[in-house]
């Protein structure tokens, strides 16, 4: 397991002078910055994969299927065989320098950089951490942690750009579970999505012009793909839809690109139900059956390479688009911990910690 905590100073404040004898010291007055992603298993093999898949396959808010029909399917079919098959495909991707998928050592470094930038203004006072939401480093160790460091204020930021019930809420739903049994609770703020904030939206159009900028080939068109979500949560009110769709306009806007050359679509669908179309592999697979030769695709909705971008789409859509007859290829990065990406963090944070800092 790994040892998360990024603090930028180790000393804290106490109100020892207004404390009756006998009354137990507690740390307080620091800002925790608590940077949330999704999480990775802890390895590719069978066990291992098994309870990634099987903590975050029971997520209710994940999947909203009655239990009653969920459970027999997850527990039969789905963990015998797609821990294996899925543990493969992270082995094409694993970072084997430090034994960890890649979305860990990328949120490590946001939250490492973070702390060294925040740390240059608001000196000892902010302590930045992250955490997964299925798997390791646990929200609720982090929070403790946080809470043992002196902070009696933490802002949880959801690493999302869209709000999805599948992910940011759930992020946030298990920061409060983390809460409920807590006699001092810390003040709580939520960092809001950030699908339409123009440093973001520039973030993402500028890493990718930069990136434009080293290919020997200029594509014909570009793909900004999203993760994809049961149709059922967007009748249900959910709003990923329409944040991605701004955020693909926004972009477009950017870009100054004709609808035709800059599409949008979603990905990894899951099981039989009808997800977001248009589907990311089809909409590749007609690309190149239309007779497109370049193009590239991009997938602003991650803040960290991942599974779903460095294998599904660099891996498993590039070979649609070679097999159907495209001849380049490319795929851009996500933010990450790049400066565009560093920016985009930072300024939500700081943003969303106006008044308490
Ligand atoms: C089955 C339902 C799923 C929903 C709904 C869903 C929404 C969703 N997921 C992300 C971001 C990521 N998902 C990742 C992997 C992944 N996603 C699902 C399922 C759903 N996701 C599964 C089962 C998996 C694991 C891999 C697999 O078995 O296919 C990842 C990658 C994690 C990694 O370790 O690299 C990310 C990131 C978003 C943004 C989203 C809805 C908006
Ligand atoms: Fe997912
Ligand atoms: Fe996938």
């Amino acid at each position: 397991m790994s040892a998360p905590t990024v603090t930028s100073a180790q000393s804290s404040r106490s109100p020892s002078s207004d404390r009756p004898a006998g009354h137990p010291l507690v740390r307080s007055g620091r800002i925790g910055v608590l940077l949330m992603n999704l999480g990775t298993p802890e390895a590719t093999t069978y066990w291992p994969m098994r309870r990634y898949l099987k903590e975050f396959l029971s997520d209710r808010r994940v999947i909203e299927t009655p239990r009653l029909i969920w459970w027999p399917l997850l527990n039969g079919i789905i963990l015998s065989t797609r821990p294996s098959r899925k543990g493969r495909d992270y082995d094409t991707i694993w970072n084997k320098e430090l034994d960890e998928g890649p979305l860990k050592t990328i949120t490590r470094s946001q939250a490492q950089q973070l702390a060294a930038v925040l740390g240059e203004t608001a000196g000892e006072r902010i302590v930045v951490d992250w955490s997964m939401r299925y798997g390791f480093p646990r929200t609720k160790d982090r929070i403790e942690a946080l809470l043992g460091e002196g902070c009696d204020r933490i802002l949880l930021v959801p690493l999302y750009p869209q709000y999805c019930a599948a992910t940011s809420a759930t992020a946030c739903d298990q920061a409060f579970r983390a809460l409920m049994d807590m006699r001092w609770q810390p003040a709580v703020r939520v960092a809001p999505p950030y699908h339409d904030d123009p440093v973001y939206i520039e973030a993402v159009v500028s890493s990718m012009k930069a990136e434009l900028a080293k290919l020997a080939f200029e594509p014909e068109v570009i793909l900004v793909s999203f993760h994809g979500i049961p149709e059922e949560y967007l009748q249900k009110g959910d709003p990923y839809y329409c944040h991605c769709h701004k955020t693909w306009r926004l972009m477009r806007e950017a870009f100054g690109w004709p609808e035709e050359r800059f599409r949008m679509s979603f990905q990894s669908r899951f099981g039989p139900d009808e997800w977001l179309k248009p589907y990311t592999d089809e909409t590749v697979k007609e690309f190149a059956a239309s007779g497109v030769k370049r193009m590239a695709i991009v997938a602003p909705g991650f803040s960290a390479d991942c599974l779903e971008t460095l294998e599904e789409l660099n891996g498993e859509n590039r070979h649609y688009f070679e097999e159907g007859g495209g001849t380049d290829f490319a795929y851009l990065p996500c933010l990450n911990d790049s400066p565009e990406g560093m920016r985009v963090i930072r300024h939500v944070v700081e943003r969303e910690l106006s008044g308490w800092i």
